[in-house]
């Protein structure tokens, strides 16, 4: 059941009057979801790294994220947008996930996703690993049907199986187009590079419902080209927006898993989600961000970054 947007929102506390490095970390300093009466967007943490292929270390994702995200200010000068004024934001905490279980975490993920969910309010996940993402969708395609995902990556992750396992960081869109999960019209990867398994990743992932936007495409085509493309294939559908902190060139952000040169700049990445305004958005991640690899919280500012222009993309028109 919708609601209506909440009247007065509570924002973040004032950096003005306590020093914003003061204070228990909530992602953006704003107001924990227990403290507000409802909100329309709530961020939360799913701690999860157990369905990594090489380098751990996002079950610390959502942490160091919130710590990085302490810089934020209240206003996009960009967009014109108070993303915490015109809509009611607050940090739900943390997910109790199972990290000895995989079947037993995605189960966890869905159960608080939906609790979370369940009167209206739109999530906006910090991983984790990017198995969180097949939760998160199998919750946004029960309430909305099939989704337009929108995934920025510099990985397909629509492969079949690791080692056997089925749901894995690699493997999330297969399941969920398999699932039917997903709009296989309007679905988009963005950033796509590095060296792949086989040929036929690229046959299957066409087929799973995905066009793709190369990284080197961005950077033959121009910017303004791929924002084209990307609003064209979303349409007017319900887009949930996945963005694996990778996507980003390991210069822009080191502290993650399975890093791939050639990458996006974050003022690239920035751009991209802030053409998304118009767009209807119903739910977002932020995933593989692995503070044991990151320097200087390089890529958990570009995360916090990240969110502040999805939270900004989602705030209803003035
Ligand atoms: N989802 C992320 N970040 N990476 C997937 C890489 C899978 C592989 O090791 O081939
Ligand atoms: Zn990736
Ligand atoms: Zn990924």
């Amino acid at each position: 059941m919708a609601h209506p947007p909440v009247p007065d929102p509570v924002g973040p506390t004032d950096a003005s009057r306590v020093p914003r490095y003061a204070g228990i970390a909530t992602f953006a300093r704003l107001p924990r979801l227990e403290d507000v009466p409802r909100a329309d967007v709530a961020i939360v943490g799913a701690p999860f790294d157990s369905g990594v292929s090489y380098r751990p270390g996002a079950r610390f994702g959502p942490a160091h994220v919130r710590e990085a995200s302490r810089l934020l200010r209240p206003y996009n000068q960009v967009t014109d947008v108070e993303p915490f004024a015109a809509q009611q934001v607050a940090d739900a905490g943390d997910l109790a996930v199972n990290p000895f279980d995989i079947a037993e975490a995605v189960a966890d993920i869905q159960r608080g996703a939906e609790h979370l969910t369940r009167d209206g309010t739109r999530l906006l996940t910090i991983g984790g690993d990017h198995t969180i993402a097949l939760p998160l969708l199998r919750n946004v395609a029960a309430q909305h049907g099939p989704v337009a995902v929108l995934h920025f990556d510099a990985h397909l992750d629509t492969w079949d199986t690791y080692f056997g396992a089925p749901v894995t960081h690699g493997t999330p869109f297969r399941r969920a187009s398999e699932e039917g999960l997903i709009d296989r019209e309007a679905s988009l990867h963005v950033g796509i590079r590095g060296p792949l398994y086989a040929r036929e990743d690229l046959r299957d992932d066409k087929r799973l419902g995905f066009a793709v936007i190369a990284s080197h495409e961005i950077e033959l085509d121009g910017l303004a080209a791929a924002i084209d493309r990307m609003l064209a294939r979303l349409g007017d559908r319900p887009v949930y927006v996945s963005v694996d902190i990778d996507v980003l060139d390991p210069a822009h952000a080191p502290g993650t898993g399975t890093p791939e040169a050639g990458g996006l700049t974050s003022r690239e990445l920035l751009a991209m989600l802030r053409a998304l305004s118009q767009v209807n958005l119903v739910g977002a991640d932020v995933v593989e961000v692995s503070p044991p690899y990151d320097h200087a919280q390089l890529t958990a500012v570009a995360a916090a970054h990240v969110a502040f222009e999805i939270l900004s993309a989602m705030a209803p028109a003035r």
